[in-house]
């Protein structure tokens, strides 16, 4: 509709710009015409426009009849009404340019009102027996892990997706479709555990292998990562787990996805976790890759997948799970439409689900964004209320939530000492696990030289430079405690769950508040305790500081290195500067060669 209205209004001859922060009917906002410009005839009046003047103030048609210049409107008529002939007519409107006035915006019901999830993992737990619901056999497997108690975001989601499959996962809920959920939570706070759990429960019971649930995930790590604790809780039950995100070929991948059989293809997979343009790839290139029978789209890390949508996965997905011409077998007993409004058809016939399940520590509150997922009477589960106003000092609610156990802080900077303080504080803290982040693949290049050739820490670099084998063996490492400190661009920022991480430091300030709050989380997770530094040069700082304090961050505190404590490794530092030219210089030679 407001394409339309922006076209009309060009149409017409009226302010095209005018409703250009639009958020609500055009008419309210718009401004009378200018002067100098045509009067409206009434005449060249859309019928939409004729309502949309009418509806305003019967003071703006008075003022406009007063006016001279124009002819009088016949007041209190509707203008359609006037038996005028087209031309110069009556003027709808004021002559004097008013000032729009501001919409505010607002929140869809479901955004507004979230179920609120406790934010903190470390009192608000609640004990594996008190959710009855879940399998014996899954709170077995819990418990063999070292989990004793869920986590908050885990009891408040895990019983509402069982809930939604509490009559077996073929049919929702009396035969109606489950409503779709977004949760909202902050890092490290056990989400994949609340989607892991129901549905590998949903589809214990499943007679015939098809792919059920379908995890989409934006790196290869991650959907690694995630397929690992897939791999945990179905280790026990006939379901079977694959990962398809071309680290394999792609038909290795295929020969865990499907078998040729001799009347067509077997289903090898129950659930599928992948990347989305691999995903793609098996869904056009897999013959008998099929997602029908889908169940459950889970999208984790689901801002950022909202991000990556020009690639246009997930319209791919629904026209692989719901056939566009309608059920392929009219009279079969379960069918499977597009989600849309409930009408009498629709619910004549049990629906075969789909329930669409986003996680994110940093989802989007953007209605526009969240509605390009086609979300199904959708329920929010979130830790933060919804936000209010982001400039609003007084509101308690920061946009984000950040772990419990996190203190973190800013280190003033010149450009010429960041390595130093980056070798300082690794050095300083005696620390066994490190995470440091920087901007671009080069610098991280960079820093990992000068680090490596000052020597005493054993350092590593992560980023997309290297190939998905090599990153792996980097991770393992890493989380084995083989290296102490590991540069990273933003590669490892989101999602990656290495426990014993104790230190993050930004290098360079990370641009976007979604990606402190990311980076900053892979640390003081699960309710442990971690720290965090941002090296901030002086031009940085107010700029910074100022993206964190409008999102309602938790304030920053100061950390200043003293130059003193940076002194004693100069010598050693400078010697390390003139091998990292040198190293510079050969790597060129090589790469020109
Ligand atoms: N109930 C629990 N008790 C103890 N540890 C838990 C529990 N649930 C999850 N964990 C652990 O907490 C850690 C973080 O969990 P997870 O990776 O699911 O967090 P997340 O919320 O997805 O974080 P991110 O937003 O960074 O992806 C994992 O190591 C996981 O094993």
């Amino acid at each position: 509709p407001d394409a339309r209205q922006g076209k009309r209004r060009r149409v017409d001859g009226g302010d095209a710009d005018a409703g250009a922060d639009a958020g609500g009917p055009g008419a309210e906002r718009e401004p009378g015409p200018r002067r100098g410009l045509p009067a409206w005839p009434v005449g060249t009046l859309t019928p939409w426009r004729l309502l949309c003047r009418a509806g305003r103030s019967q003071e703006a048609i008075e003022e406009r009849s007063a006016s001279p210049e124009a002819p009088a409107a016949p007041v209190g008529r509707l203008p359609e009404a006037a038996s005028e002939p087209a031309g110069p007519g009556p003027v709808l409107g004021g002559l004097a340019r008013r000032r729009a006035p501001k919409v505010q915006p607002f929140l869809p019901v479901w955004l507004a009102n979230p179920s609120c999830v406790k934010k903190n993992v470390t009192e608000d737990l609640v004990p594996i027996e008190d959710i009855p619901e879940v399998h014996p056999d899954l709170q077995r497997q819990l418990k063999a892990h070292g989990i004793s108690a869920y986590f908050p975001v885990q009891a408040a989601v895990i019983p509402a997706l069982l809930e939604s499959a509490a009559d077996g996962f073929l049919v929702g809920r009396g035969g109606y479709q489950p409503s779709d959920l977004c949760v909202s939570a902050p890092t490290g706070s056990g989400k994949t555990l609340a989607f892991v759990i129901p549905v590998v429960q949903a589809l214990l019971h499943r007679v015939v292998c098809h792919v059920r649930a379908l995890i989409v995930l934006p790196t290869k790590e991650l959907a690694q990562q995630v397929s690992k604790v897939f791999n945990i809780y179905t280790d026990a039950t006939p379901l079977r787990v694959a990962l398809v995100t071309g680290q394999k070929p792609l038909a290795k991948e295929q020969e865990s996805l499907v078998q040729k059989t001799a009347d067509g293809y077997r289903c090898l997979a129950d659930i599928v976790v992948a990347t989305p343009g691999r995903l793609v790839d098996h869904i056009d290139q897999t013959q008998g890759f099929s997602l029908q029978q889908l169940r459950f789209l889970v999208v984790d890390e689901a801002d950022r997948m909202i991000d990556s949508m020009h690639q246009s996965w997930l319209p791919r997905v629904m026209a692989a799970a719901v056939p566009s011409s309608g059920p392929a077998a009219p009279c079969a007993l379960l069918q499977r439409w597009r989600p849309a409004a409930m009408t009498a058809a629709s619910t004549s016939c049990p629906q075969m689900p789909l329930q669409k399940l986003l996680f994110s520590a940093t989802l989007t509150q953007n209605p526009e964004k969240l509605q390009r997922l086609g979300l199904y009477q959708p329920r929010l589960f979130s830790t933060q209320l919804p936000h209010r106003d982001p400039g609003d000092a007084k509101d308690p609610e920061g946009k984000y939530a950040f772990p419990a156990g996190l203190m973190h802080r800013y280190v003033p900077c010149s450009l010429s000492a960041k390595p130093l303080a980056v070798i300082h504080l690794v050095l300083g803290m005696h620390l066994s696990r490190a995470l440091c982040f920087t901007n671009s693949r080069e610098n991280a290049h960079r820093l990992f030289l000068l680090v490596q050739a000052f020597g005493g820490v054993s350092v590593a670099e992560f980023s997309s430079c290297y190939g998905p084998g090599h990153r792996r063996k980097i991770l393992k490492q890493f989380e084995q405690g083989k290296i102490q400190l590991l540069i990273s661009t933003d590669a490892t920022a989101r999602g990656i769950d290495v426990p014993g991480v104790e230190l993050v430091i930004n290098y360079d300030a990370p641009q976007y508040l979604r990606t402190y709050v990311h980076r900053v989380g892979r640390t003081a997770r699960a309710g442990k305790t971690g720290q965090a530094f941002t090296l901030l040069l002086k031009v940085q700082e107010r700029r910074f500081l100022r993206m964190l304090a409008e999102a309602g961050a938790p304030e920053l505190a100061r950390h200043e290195v003293p130059s003193k404590l940076l002194q004693p490794l100069v010598p050693r530092y400078e010697e390390a500067l003139s091998q990292l030219e040198r190293t510079v210089k050969e790597e060129y030679r090589q790469k020109v060669a």
